[in-house]
């Protein structure tokens, strides 16, 4: 599939009063919308993905997948501030005509769900059969929820939360003081920023993954080494993959978005905004991640209406929820079985 783009001509409000003077959405879509609209799965992606859903999470969405174009009208967006085509701090300021980077406004999560909104309306989909996402894609599928009740069916939440973690706070400054202590990142140049990306994305890793899988993965076989560990190594391996395709600045932005996750503002408390959503809800955890932890998940499960909570195994912790699409595949399809039943009690199912 081809990646599109929706061209916003008007001026798009943030949630902080700032305004971008328009508003570019790259998209994906595969399958077709059917005769009733009523075959549209929804896909919010996470931190550094994109729009090309059968790219990043195959074996889940793919031509022979549980998520295929045969049945069904599949839509991912590239989110605001990521520069996967979306309008972000590279896309050009038409009042300097020059690129934003730090001149871009601060955004939120409920802006990324705006945006998604307005690509929806564009699309003449009216409602969401499934609506599904992890970590920050997570993050948008439940403010979406909350924001249009009515329109979103069935939601599935993946190792997210209802309101971003003092934890994972302190993880996204500690990758933004690497960013900043590079001060390339001050000169506004295309690569700037690139040597403190590079270690933001290793300390990221660490909340990634989990001890188990660096104990398998990375461990030494000679016993006489004394420098030059395989962690090591990995650890630059995975900042130098990142830094071939994304930038500092949408990795700066992107982690405050996260960061500005609170159901609750502005809804008088976190339970009272989890009340509003209608959507049938699955929720899945993973039990040893250590950034969205297992806790975060029960809490999502205990306190949205028609909710199931399913937890998973996966060595790697955080990821799983982009690995492990086999488990991930057995649980969705059972979800989308039991769907027709409409689940009107709380099933507390832990596999
Ligand atoms: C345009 C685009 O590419 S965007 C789409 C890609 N990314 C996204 O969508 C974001 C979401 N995806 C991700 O975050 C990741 O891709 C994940 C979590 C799904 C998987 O992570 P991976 O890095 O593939 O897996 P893993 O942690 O096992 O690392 C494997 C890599 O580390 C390398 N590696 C492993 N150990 C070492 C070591 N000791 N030293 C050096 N390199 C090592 C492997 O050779 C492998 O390299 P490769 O990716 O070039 O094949
Ligand atoms: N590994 C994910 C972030 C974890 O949610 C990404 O790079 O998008």
């Amino acid at each position: 599939m081809t990646i599109k783009t929706f061209q916003y001509k008007s001026a798009f409000k943030l949630e902080s009063g700032k305004k971008l003077r328009s508003l570019d959405i790259a998209y994906h879509t595969y399958g077709k919308l059917n005769k009733d609209k009523s075959n549209v799965i929804w896909v919010c992606h996470a931190l550094t993905a994109n729009s090309d859903v059968f790219d990043w999470w195959a074996g889940l969405f793919g031509k022979n997948d549980l998520f295929n174009p045969k049945d069904y009208f599949i839509v991912c967006a590239n989110v605001i501030g990521s520069h996967y085509g979306t309008t972000s701090p590279l896309s050009i300021n038409s009042v300097t005509g020059l690129p934003y980077y730090l001149a871009f406004p601060e955004f939120t999560i409920r802006d990324l769900v705006a945006a998604n909104e307005l690509l929806a309306d564009a699309l003449e989909i009216e409602d969401i059969e499934m609506l599904i996402g992890g970590s920050l894609g997570g993050q948008q599928a439940l403010e979406w929820s909350i924001i249009a009740p009515e329109r979103i069916k069935n939601l599935v939440l993946i190792a997210s939360n209802a309101k971003h973690s003092p934890w994972g706070i302190a993880f996204n400054e500690s990758q933004r003081l690497a960013i900043t202590t590079d001060r390339t990142f001050y000169g506004n140049a295309k690569n700037g920023g690139a040597k403190g990306l590079r270690a933001a994305r290793s300390i990221a890793l660490l909340s990634y993954r989990s001890y188990q899988s660096y104990d398998i993965t990375q461990q030494e076989k000679d016993a006489k080494k004394r420098s030059d560990f395989n962690a090591a190594a990995y650890q630059r391996y995975q900042g130098d993959k990142l830094l071939k395709r994304f930038n500092a600045y949408s990795y700066y932005y992107l982690t405050k978005a996260m960061d500005s996750h609170n159901v609750a503002r502005g809804r008088n408390s976190v339970k009272e905004a989890l009340n509003l959503v209608k959507a049938n809800t699955l929720v899945i955890g993973i039990k040893n991640d250590l950034l969205f932890p297992i806790e975060e998940q029960q809490f999502l499960a205990r306190n949205i209406n028609s909710a199931q909570l399913v937890e998973i195994d996966s060595f790697y912790g955080h990821d799983g929820f982009l690995i492990e699409t086999g488990v991930l595949t057995q649980h969705l399809a059972a979800f989308i079985k039991k769907d027709s039943i409409k689940l009107d009690s709380k099933i507390l199912k832990i596999a």
